[in-house]
């Protein structure tokens, strides 16, 4: 699950393969356009980091983000 550590939400998610990570990628990317927040995050072949931080309060997790956490974890 979402773990808060240097004021982030981070969480690790391995997928079977490249395509199921980028698949989700993509749904995430369509979602923080849906919800004007954006994650920080690397994706290396089958595993994708997501961190979570609000810019505009300061690079410090606020509800916004908090949401997203949520609403990332509805899409798996
Ligand atoms: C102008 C635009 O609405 C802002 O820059 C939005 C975009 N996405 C964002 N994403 C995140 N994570 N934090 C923000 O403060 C933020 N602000």
């Amino acid at each position: 699950m979402w773990e808060e550590k240097n004021q982030q939400l981070h969480r690790e998610f391995v997928f079977k393969d490249f395509k199921e990570a980028f698949a989700f990628m993509t749904k995430v990317a369509m979602l923080a356009e849906k919800l004007n927040h954006h994650p920080s995050w690397k994706n290396v072949y089958n595993k994708v980091e997501i961190s979570l931080n609000t810019h505009d309060a300061g690079d410090i997790v606020t509800d916004q983000d908090r949401a997203m956490a949520k609403a990332i974890d509805e899409l798996l």
